[in-house]
């Protein structure tokens, strides 16, 4: 305090002490220690607001010196990620010069990494009539471009991944703007609020794409110990802190997700406040990060090809904001898909206005009791019409005889075709034989797959189609059931007997797992359907 009167008083010391600071905070941003750049760029900033100018002269030189600062010291906060900072620093620097090309640059890639891509757009387009420019402009009319795609994608949700798949992954995944749907939040049958869609839609139709709060990734190998996934959790909870503690409008939003606890006194938010708007969300305090993260933290799992252009190894915990309000369900509609650092939902079979959007969280080709025991761990009860209906099941001797013969070894055969016959005496309807053949898929598929179980008893049970068709009508498409229905293609292909309608019929429900986001040949590639391109 001392000091900054010692400067009021005299002028020239000041500018000795500025020129230091100026110094020492280039350097630190040359060697890019962002922290130490932002406090030293703080002190030269308050230096430079104290001063009395004498002459205009002077004036003018030490709002060029201030519009600097506060440019760098956006610069070093859009790197630790404090965005809202950084844009007050722009906006300031701004006001002193509303064309100083180097801000404009830097508020228009904050504003890029806020989604905010029209406000984005203006800025590198002014800065294009910046006479600094020509070296520049190649980079800036790329900054303008993207802005432009980025912009008509949010608004229109037209993604195409086509390219990207049809060049096997390589480089760069493309670039996505979040995007939303015809989706609402409103209060939910199955718990607390969920996620509707406010028009009809078909399978494949993207619903949402969001960009993470928060994202951790890791190499996990197989059989590799606990204490890995651990510190990744623990990482995980690191970042998502720091993004709250860096952006209010994010701590809100975190602030609105479930903690488990009471939802149905939860709010039911309006879907303006997703979109990235100029202004603030009144600041609240985040309570139970710990808590919402474990009720609302998705994980991305190669393995189950949910995650596109990743090793299988591959394993990522992220929290995405939107997706939070979609429930579970066992007979899902809806799947997503993860590339970088988006989440894309799209409906995996057709949906009517006003029906609710459901994922799952855990696997539905699984059997109840294991699909029990995973809700539980997720901290409730499923309460959907396939757990009602197996629960009921579950009951009855025959069905305990069949799980008991599989868990000791019988033939799969065997055990399918009891399964079979049971349902017939049960006199299992419509849907219920698909909730039924879900829960058994491991079995089917074990028997689908070998040549000599199916010739012993192939002509005993129902067809792989009939299967199929059920299984997808239960529970959606699932890439383990398009994968069983494209061998079979390409076996029959090879007989000569794969017709084009079979081949329909695969794309189709290839569509159900990636959405319609990409062009029948780039399916037909993911597939590894090959086929000329
Ligand atoms: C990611 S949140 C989903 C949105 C939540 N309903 C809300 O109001 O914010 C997950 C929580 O929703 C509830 N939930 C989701 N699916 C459910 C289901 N099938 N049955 C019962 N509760 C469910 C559980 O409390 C779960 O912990």
């Amino acid at each position: 305090m001392a000091d900054q009167q010692q400067h009021l008083k005299d002028p020239e010391m000041a500018e000795a002490e500025m020129q230091i600071l100026r110094s020492k905070a280039t350097e630190l941003l040359l060697r890019e220690e962002w922290n130490d750049a932002v406090s030293t760029y703080t002190q030269f900033i308050t230096i430079c607001r104290n001063q009395t100018p004498n002459t205009n002269l002077h004036l003018s030189k030490l709002q060029k010196s201030l519009c600097l600062a506060l440019c760098n010291r956006a610069e070093a906060r859009s790197k630790l990620r404090i965005f809202e900072e950084a844009l007050r620093d722009c906006e300031e620097a701004l006001k002193i010069e509303s064309t100083h090309f180097k801000t404009l640059l830097c508020k228009g890639k904050i504003l890029l990494n806020l989604n905010r891509y029209s406000s984005a757009l203006e800025c590198f387009k002014t800065a294009l009539f910046d006479p600094q420019v020509s070296g520049n402009s190649e980079n800036l009319n790329g900054y303008v471009e993207k802005c432009k795609k980025l912009e008509h994608l949010s608004k229109t949700g037209a993604f195409d991944l086509s390219d990207w798949v049809l060049n096997g992954f390589r480089g760069k995944s493309p670039d996505l703007a979040e995007f939303i749907g015809p989706i609402q939040i409103k209060r939910s049958g199955i718990s607390g609020r969920g996620l509707f869609a406010t028009k009809n839609v078909d399978s494949g139709t993207l619903l949402l794409v969001t960009r993470a709060i928060a994202i951790e990734r890791g190499i996990l190998p197989e059989n590799c110990d606990e204490n890995a996934q651990l510190v990744m959790w623990k990482n995980f909870i690191d970042k998502v802190t720091d993004s709250s503690t860096k952006s209010t409008k994010t701590k809100n939003l975190i602030g609105l997700l479930s903690s488990g606890e009471a939802e149905e006194d939860l709010e039911v938010p309006e879907m303006s406040i997703f979109k990235p708007v100029e202004d603030h969300i009144s600041p609240s305090e985040m309570s139970n990060i710990l808590s919402v993260l474990d009720i609302n933290s998705l994980v991305e799992d190669a393995n189950s090809a949910k995650v596109l252009g990743k090793n299988r190894d591959y394993y990522g915990v992220g929290l995405w904001i939107l997706p939070s309000f979609i429930n579970h369900s066992c007979i899902p509609n809806a799947r997503r898909l993860h590339i970088g650092d988006h989440i894309l939902v799209h409906a995996s079979r057709d949906i009517k206005a006003g029906e609710e959007i459901t994922f799952t969280y855990f696997d539905p080709l699984s059997s109840w009791k294991d699909r029990k025991r995973m809700s539980e761990t997720w901290g409730f009860n499923c309460n959907c019409k396939r757990c009602r209906f197996e629960e009921e099941i579950s009951n009855k001797e025959e069905m305990k005889e069949i799980e008991m013969g599989m868990r000791g070894g019988i033939e799969m055969g065997a055990a399918i075709y009891k399964l079979e016959e049971g349902m017939r005496r049960w006199m299992v309807r419509g849907k219920e034989k698909g909730y039924l053949r879900a829960s058994f898929w491991g079995a089917y598929f074990e028997l689908f797959s070998s040549e000599k179980a199916m010739k012993k008893w192939g002509r005993r049970i129902q067809g792989m189609e009939m299967v199929v068709d059920s299984v997808v009508d239960a529970v959606g498409s699932d890439e383990r059931v398009v994968k069983m229905m494209v061998e079979r293609f390409k076996r029959n292909n090879n007989d000569n007997n794969g017709g084009v309608m079979e081949m329909e019929k695969v794309l189709k429900l290839g569509r159900g797992v990636y959405g319609k986001v990409m062009k029948k040949q780039a399916l037909r590639c993911l597939l590894e359907l090959g086929g000329s391109h």
